[in-house]
């Protein structure tokens, strides 16, 4: 029996987490031959530590044989002691008529002292994954805020638009949904994000001929992709959540063991690939192995993908900018 690992959850009592928390104790994240120990961060409030205290209950009531030990606290010091992953998924989600950027200034404080406590008592090899919005400014600042730690452990969640895309382009081609490969969404998890098809097979095939309708690409393919999330608020009247902790999953487990060559989508800091600044927190084609990422090299960039990197880029840049008086 391999020896138990320490997992973080931050927002532990929200509704991402209620999909999550299940699922990581069951073995889906990290191997059905991985104990863990969920360690569970909440606000200092009344309601939200009794609101955990009652998801603690139910983890208890099912008994899985993986989950050796939770703690449920509001110090993140607690919460992020000797954790080797670490979801932060706790800050406040937008509603109806909302752009995630409005966000940025109150959830930004919550990433500096949360940087902070992983720089001070993580593992020193912590998987850091930025779910919050706005995911990628949010990972930029928890990074820029825990200097001890190396940049490239902290990522943020692109995940959810590589499947959304993926599970648009299957509705389209009629094919299922596993047998697309080569997919890849650039930049932010936002409207601006550019879900890219034009490397992606289906069985070999190129999907980009499949499909052969560029109007299609522009015109209805990325407005979908791109703005999913509002779609779902404006029906649910909540965010989504459980295709988020799904993607989380995802996200978490691939780059923990590994794709098996396959790409992936992540958002991690730029090494200067494809011209993306270096540190910007963007989405990149990955490749995972022995629990590290590789972004994927030499990929053609035409005139519209670059176009397309550029304004999903310089939003980022604007994040960054409106943020950056909190880095100090
Ligand atoms: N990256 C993505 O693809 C993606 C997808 C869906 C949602 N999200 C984002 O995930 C976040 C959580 O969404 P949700 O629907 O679970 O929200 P929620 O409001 O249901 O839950 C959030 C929880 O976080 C807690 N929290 C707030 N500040 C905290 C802090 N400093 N430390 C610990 N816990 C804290 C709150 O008390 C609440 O219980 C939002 O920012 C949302 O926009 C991101
Ligand atoms: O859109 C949101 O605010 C929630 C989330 O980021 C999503 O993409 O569903």
């Amino acid at each position: 029996m391999k020896a138990p690992v320490r997992v973080a959850v931050t927002g532990a009592a929200g509704q991402i987490a209620y999909s999550l928390l299940f699922r990581i104790a069951s073995g889906e994240m990290l191997g059905k031959d991985q104990p863990v120990i969920l360690q569970l961060l909440e606000v200092p409030f009344e309601k939200p530590q009794q609101a955990l205290k009652g998801v603690m209950m139910e983890l208890q009531d099912c008994a899985f044989p993986l989950l050796t030990d939770m703690v449920g606290t509001d110090d993140p010091l607690v919460a992020f002691k000797d954790a080797e992953y670490a979801l932060l998924v706790g800050a406040r989600p937008r509603g109806p008529g909302m752009e995630r950027a409005d966000l940025l200034q109150e959830n930004a404080k919550i990433f500096t002292a949360q940087g902070k406590a992983l720089n001070d008592v993580a593992h020193r090899d912590v998987k850091v994954l930025v779910v919050g919005n706005p995911a990628n400014t949010n990972a930029y600042i928890a990074m820029k805020s825990a200097p001890d730690l190396p940049a490239k452990n902290f990522t943020a969640m692109l995940r959810l638009d590589h499947n959304r895309a993926a599970s648009q382009l299957a509705a389209k081609t009629g094919k299922a949904v596993a047998s697309i490969e080569k997919l890849l969404v650039w930049g932010n998890h936002s409207p601006t994000m550019y879900a890219d098809y034009r490397f992606a097979t289906i069985n070999g095939e190129s999907v980009k001929a499949m499909i052969g309708d560029e109007a299609w690409n522009r015109d209805v393919f990325l407005p979908t992709v791109g703005k999913r999330g509002a779609a779902i608020i404006e029906a649910r009247g909540l965010s989504s959540a459980a295709s988020a902790a799904n993607a989380a999953i995802d996200h978490m487990r691939d780059w923990a063991l590994g794709t098996n060559g396959k790409w992936t989508t992540m958002g991690i800091p730029s090494d200067g690939s494809y011209g993306i600044p270096e540190g910007v927190m963007y989405g990149f084609p990955v490749t995972c192995e022995n629990g590290a990422y590789e972004i994927v090299q030499g990929l053609e960039i035409d005139e519209f993908s670059r176009d397309r990197m550029n304004f999903t880029l310089n939003e980022l840049e604007e994040e960054r900018a409106a943020i950056a008086h909190l880095l100090g």
